[in-house]
């Protein structure tokens, strides 16, 4: 399907995104990023701090008048500048692996206390590192990962505090790879189950059944599944207080989506509409609010720089080859996700062509846009992919053997390079022969 893009400028009255043309060339705040491209080459990630801190600020606000603790999905990007520049702002972390605890230690150590820790399938050595780190919650999404937490909470002398991921049973619309908060899924615990789980739980004195959390999926839109999910997990809270368990916290999880279209989208409303969600599903139980979000903080704060190599026609099809691939964004690929393209020179006049946006990886899903509207572009130019702050370089991989790009963060008139491009060196180095 063709879908139009933003051809004169990405910006809208009320700005997702921190990208606009002045002097007719792409800028992301401040800088310049044919300069960008010049020094550090494509494909390059670039970000806007100034719009990921004013994101989570926006989350900040809205829940301002409730207890609460925003604990952003590493998962989404967990570039280190970036977990330091929130960390600093006071968010929490919300992991998946020891790997991501590894990088909140190091990014911004004092954060350790604001972590959750999330995922099916936690390993041994993980569940030790973030007892022995003293995290928040541990989100436990099976009775027999409880078993193991109670065991090594035991063995290291610590008490860990928990909360079962529950699953809600309810359909959230996304993309099917994406949404959890079905009985159908992998995640979390039925919640009928989980009362009598809590109530086995409480003979362990190394377990600690502090919160219920919740998370039902990622690029959900529409808010009132967030409201459904909470209205349940807040029966269940009363349920746990009456059975006498000392609950303190609630975690909503993540997935607020945001606009990856043309259209103006405001930020701050879609924030006011979800937190309204989530207050109405909270009721009138009292409890510390942890929220998740990923995409809604940094999506919109990046973007992949990539230049043209070649333009070519096979049969009735035009093909524009970049040099970045599947392997440095595969969202598009994945999830048929649309990320909107736009040249860093901004065009003259109105005219447009009709091609694939394809990359060099060898495979023919290594594409970015099918039968794409765009304005007149040539070998050498260079292109933007809008909204791939998230889950755009935490997704890359070496496939074709093709290093990872490099990553700038703008900060007003200041661009700094927060991750150098890989090297053959570096993919090469843990081979032996
Ligand atoms: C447990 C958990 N929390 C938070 C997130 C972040 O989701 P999003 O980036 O959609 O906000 C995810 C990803 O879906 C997740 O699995
Ligand atoms: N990787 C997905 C989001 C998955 C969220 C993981 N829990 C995306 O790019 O949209």
């Amino acid at each position: 399907m063709s879908k139009k893009i933003a051809v004169t400028t990405p910006q809208s009255e009320v700005s997702p995104r921190p990208f606009a043309y002045r002097n007719r060339l792409l800028h992301c705040d401040e800088a310049d990023l044919t300069a960008l491209a010049a020094e550090h080459g494509t494909p390059l990630y670039v970000y806007s701090a100034q719009q990921i801190s004013h994101r989570f600020q926006l989350f900040e606000a809205a829940f301002a008048t409730r207890p609460h603790t925003i604990c952003y999905a590493v998962k989404a990007n967990s570039s280190l500048a970036i977990l330091r520049l929130l960390g600093k702002q006071g968010a929490g972390f919300d992991i998946v692996s020891g790997g991501e605890l590894k990088r909140v230690r190091k990014a911004h150590k004092p954060a350790l206390k604001k972590v959750v820790f999330s995922g099916v399938g936690k390993q041994l050595w993980e569940i030790d590192a973030a007892l022995e780190a003293d995290i928040l919650l541990f989100n436990v999404e099976s009775e027999a990962e409880l078993h193991l937490l109670a065991a090594r909470a035991k063995a290291l002398g610590k008490t860990a505090r928990f909360a079962l991921r529950v699953n809600p049973d309810v359909f959230a619309e996304t993309h099917p790879y994406i949404s959890t908060g079905l009985s159908e899924h992998k995640f979390g615990i039925g919640i009928k189950a989980a009362r009598s789980i809590y109530r086995s739980a409480k003979k362990s004195k190394w377990l600690d059944p502090a919160g219920v959390s919740v998370h039902i999926g990622s690029q959900i839109r529409k808010v009132d599944p967030f409201a459904a999910a909470l209205t349940r997990v807040t029966s269940l809270i009363a349920d746990l207080r009456h059975d006498g368990h000392n609950i303190r916290y609630v975690d909503a999880g993540g997935g607020l989506g945001i606009d990856y279209g043309a259209t103006a989208f405001d930020p701050a409303k879609q924030v006011a509409k979800y937190a309204a969600a989530i207050t109405k599903g909270l009721g009138t139980e009292p409890a510390n609010l942890l929220l998740e979000p990923g995409r809604f903080i940094v999506a919109q704060a990046g973007a992949l720089l990539t230049r043209i190599l070649y333009i070519k026609k096979n049969g009735t099809k035009t093909f524009v080859i970049t040099d970045a691939g599947i392997n440095d964004l595969i969202r598009p690929a994945l999830y048929h996700a649309h990320h909107e393209i736009i040249p860093i020179k901004q065009p003259a006049g109105k005219s447009t062509f009709t091609a694939d946006v394809v990359g060099p990886v060898c495979e023919s899903g290594d594409f970015f846009a099918r039968d794409r509207i765009l304005p007149p572009v040539k070998p050498n130019d260079l292109i933007l992919l809008l909204d791939a702050g998230a889950y755009g370089m935490s997704q890359t991989s070496n496939y074709n053997s093709r290093p990872r790009p490099a990553e700038v963060l703008i900060d007003n008139a200041t661009t700094r390079l927060i991750r150098r491009r890989e090297t053959m060196r570096d993919l090469l180095a843990p081979e032996l022969l």
